[in-house]
């Protein structure tokens, strides 16, 4: 995945996205998985961590964090478990550090006042106190794991704003954004048409706006 690709989607915003990927057949938006903090931004190649729930002694809560490449999403499926959490503030700490481009949980985490304090943006179902550690057990690195009903595989290319996580298929990288970017483009023609007079009817027509979602 070239650095370029990366650097197009971090300029864009999710629905923008969203509606690419509508618009391509490619579902890719994680139901239920929001930033904590209205100013959370992420992107980048996912790095994916499965847990279950702890049926015997074994890797638990962050035991991948040490070796988990720098500029990479942790993208971690706790299947949906709001029990137990599987991040916390000295995962913050640590992967702040190793300059990580964020978390994405399919599950809750604690210790939000770190990812604030340090600006590390964390996406997640919810926030709480009660630890993980003795309730999941670390079962697979680097599979393919699912978060918000949406399959992600390592490599995926994820986008998360204040509207939420979408993924992007590595291997439609390409189409997505371009198309997200067109997209973004209409849109931002018919702001400038609005702004200069136009009913938003008139806007909305002239550009296609009901149809720049529709599967083609
Ligand atoms: O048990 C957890 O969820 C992890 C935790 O608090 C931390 O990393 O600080
Ligand atoms: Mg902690």
């Amino acid at each position: 995945m070239t650095t370029t690709l990366v650097e197009r989607l971090g300029a864009l915003e999710t629905p923008c996205v969203s509606d690419a990927l509508d618009r391509l057949g490619i579902d890719g938006q994680c139901a239920g998985i929001m930033p904590l903090d209205n100013n959370f931004r992420l992107v980048g190649p996912a790095f994916t961590v499965r847990y279950v729930y702890a049926d015997e002694r074994g890797r638990s809560v962050g035991d991948f964090i040490d070796d988990i490449p720098t500029g990479t999403v942790a993208v971690i499926d706790n299947l949906g478990r709001l029990d137990a959490t599987v991040w916390g503030d000295l995962m913050t700490t640590i992967a702040s550090q190793r300059g990580l481009g964020g978390t994405v949980i399919d599950g809750v985490c604690r210790d939000l006042d770190r990812a604030l304090e340090m600006d590390y943006p964390l996406f997640t179902r919810a926030h709480w106190m009660r630890t993980g550690k003795d309730r999941v057990r670390l079962d697979a690195l680097e599979v393919p794991v699912t978060i918000g009903g949406i399959g992600v595989n390592p490599g995926d290319l994820l986008l998360g704003d204040i509207n939420g996580v979408v993924v992007i298929p590595a291997d439609r990288a390409e189409e997505v954004i371009e198309t997200s970017e067109m997209i973004r483009d209409v849109e931002d023609e018919i702001r400038a048409d609005i702004l200069a007079g136009s009913s938003l009817r008139d806007a909305r027509a002239r550009a296609g706006y009901h149809q720049l979602q529709t599967r083609r």
